[in-house]
């Protein structure tokens, strides 16, 4: 059987919580995704789909209900054991890359790698340059994010979110702001990576031919998961 590297049971949640504006916008989230799957996650704008993302990725916690990452309950957490279980087993790609603009494609990789460790080592710029290679940018390693094609940055985000070895990648609209060309070989690389390295994938997207190329597609209305 496959393992179950996030499990959502029965999660809401509400902003503004005691105050007069108080809302809900999950209800009752049950959700379960397996190592190795890539689940598209739809729905229209508003439907508590980055307010899930959020959730999942320990940004933010559940109002109540349960949420298990690698079979461990995540309630009785401190904020200092979620940042480190967010730091090694999740991987964030946004929308927008949020690449440091005066830093090379590598420098850019490697920094998830230097916050973990607390110094540069050749071993971290050795795995920097295995993941650009492993983008298709070997050769843009030492060049500045800035002077990258909107594509190229965002595969050089994927090789950031790739940097810790994640179990799962939470990836927000990440070929939204791309052309088609360039959204289709981002695509392609999240599934070549699911594929190859079994990285399990949760993808937030408006485009439905891309989530009907998933494994599974999971759509949220009005904050609650359809059948
Ligand atoms: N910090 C917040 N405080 C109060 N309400 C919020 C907050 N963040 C989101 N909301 C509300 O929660 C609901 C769900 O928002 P969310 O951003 O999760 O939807 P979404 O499905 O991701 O939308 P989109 O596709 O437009 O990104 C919306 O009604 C939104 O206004």
């Amino acid at each position: 059987m496959a393992e179950v590297i996030l499990r959502l049971e029965k999660v809401c949640k509400a902003y503004n919580v005691g105050q007069p504006t108080e809302s809900e916008v999950l209800h009752d989230i049950d959700l379960e995704v397996d190592r190795g799957e890539f689940v598209a996650l739809i729905g229209p704008s508003g439907s508590g789909k980055s307010t899930l993302l959020n959730i999942v990725g320990l940004l933010d916690r559940p109002t109540s209900g349960r949420l298990t990452i690698k079979g461990q309950d995540t309630a009785s957490l401190s904020d200092a054991e979620l940042t480190h279980l967010r730091g090694h087993t999740i991987g964030f790609i946004f929308q927008s890359h949020l690449l440091i603009s005066a830093f090379t494609a590598k420098e850019n990789v490697m920094m998830p790698l230097l916050v973990d460790r607390g110094f540069p080592s050749p071993e971290i710029e050795a795995q920097a340059g295995r993941l650009l290679d492993q983008v298709g940018l070997a050769k843009f390693a030492g060049h500045l994010a800035s002077n990258m094609s909107g594509g190229q940055q965002q595969r050089v985000a994927v090789a950031r979110a790739l940097a810790m070895n994640p179990d799962l990648v939470l990836a927000d609209e990440p070929t939204g702001n791309l052309d088609t060309k360039s959204a289709e070989a981002v695509f392609a690389l999240l599934q070549q990576v699911n594929r190859r390295v079994g990285t399990s994938f949760l993808l937030v997207t408006h485009n439905l031919d891309l989530a009907r190329r998933c494994d599974r597609i999971i759509e949220v209305v009005d904050g609650r998961i359809q059948a």
